[in-house]
């Protein structure tokens, strides 16, 4: 039997691919352009609204890039991330390892530790309501490598701020290997590395992601499925693919969701978790993901939900204690049926 939405929204999760800027409802985009005095090319949040019809990752970004012109202060930032950390509290996210695109702002004229304090703001309500995370500075690849670098060494003294690099925006044309010195100062500054890879562009890139970046998990990841090698590797040395189901059919990774390889990989014995990737562009959270991926495949088990949020949990960069307290509330969701 499928398992019920609350049950699904009832499950501790650990969120590992999430952007923040991605979370800006439209609502939301209405009520800063207000209160910041920004003009907005749309009448309405309807208008808005209807303007999420995506046909490639680059139609996705050409919004998701206009729509962040309303975020301007420490205050957004931290306002945006408690409303993202309640949202997802609710559906079951009890760790979040959460995304944000520095040279979006830095661009716009903003600075880089007004983005980072009002992110850390955040956080902090979330732990004292019960979800932990840490930030994870991603690099636009479709903007120049010195940028990269010049923003990484803006927030070098702040690194003990910050858990992780990425690697994001427009795939294609922009492989991983260009970014290896940004990455390798990264390291040298005692930051985690993940990398977005296969999401449109080749297994190759993930092979990149992997052996020149040094990447400790990748995002999205799905094109792996057309390199057995690569498939092999991931196996044996259970590097997490972050997915999102509901990005990857908004996006037209794939054509819908029965179609998504999450179960055979899952069944090949990969580490997959479940991501909501950018929730207010693609039509739910986390659980909703969950709740769409049971909707989709009548045969998903429950103990198949519990691999795909213990994934979560120890593809996490949470520490060990963190990651067993919260194994522990996933024993307690699986002992209460
Ligand atoms: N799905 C995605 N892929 C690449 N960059 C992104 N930035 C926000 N969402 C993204
Ligand atoms: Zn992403």
């Amino acid at each position: 039997m499928a398992t019920s939405t609350a049950r699904v929204a009832a499950l501790p999760t650990a969120e590992l691919h999430l952007h923040i800027e991605g979370t800006l409802e439209p609502e939301m985009v209405f009520e800063l352009a207000a209160r910041n005095n920004v003009g907005l090319p749309f009448q309405s949040v309807e208008d808005l609204r209807e303007a999420y019809q995506f046909t490639s990752l680059q139609s996705f970004l050409d919004l998701y890039y206009e729509c962040m012109a309303v975020l301007q202060t420490r205050d957004d930032f931290r306002t945006l991330g408690e409303r993202y950390l309640e949202r997802a509290y609710e559906q079951g996210v009890r760790h979040a390892e959460i995304f944000f695109d520095a040279q979006a702002h830095t661009a716009r004229g903003l600075a880089a530790e007004d983005v980072l304090d009002g992110l850390l703001d955040a956080l902090h309500t979330g732990a004292r309501k019960g979800i932990s995370g840490g930030l994870i500075l991603s690099f636009l690849r479709d903007r120049p490598v010195p940028e990269a670098l010049e923003t990484l060494e803006s927030l070098a003294h702040r690194a003990g701020d910050l858990l992780a690099v990425g690697l994001d925006s427009a795939e294609v044309g922009y492989p991983p290997e260009l970014f290896t010195p940004v990455f390798a100062r990264a390291k040298e500054l005692g930051l985690r590395v993940v990398a977005h890879a296969g999401e449109e562009g080749p297994a190759a890139y993930v092979w990149e992601a992997l052996d020149l970046l040094g990447a400790e998990r990748i995002d999205h990841g799905i094109r792996s499925i057309e390199d057995p090698e690569l498939i092999e590797r991931l196996r044996r040395e259970r590097i997490p693919l972050t997915l999102c189901p509901f990005s990857n059919v908004k996006l037209a990774v794939i054509s819908s969701l029965a179609e998504h390889p999450i179960l055979d990989l899952l069944d090949q014995g990969i580490m997959v978790t479940v991501n909501s990737d950018d929730p207010a562009y693609f039509g739910g959270y986390l659980a909703d993901n969950m709740a769409g991926l049971t909707a989709a495949f009548p045969s998903l088990e429950e103990s198949a939900l519990e691999r795909l949020a213990r994934n979560s949990v120890d593809a996490s960069f949470a520490g060990s204690e963190r990651k067993a307290e919260l194994h522990a509330l996933i024993d307690e969701w699986a002992s209460r049926p």
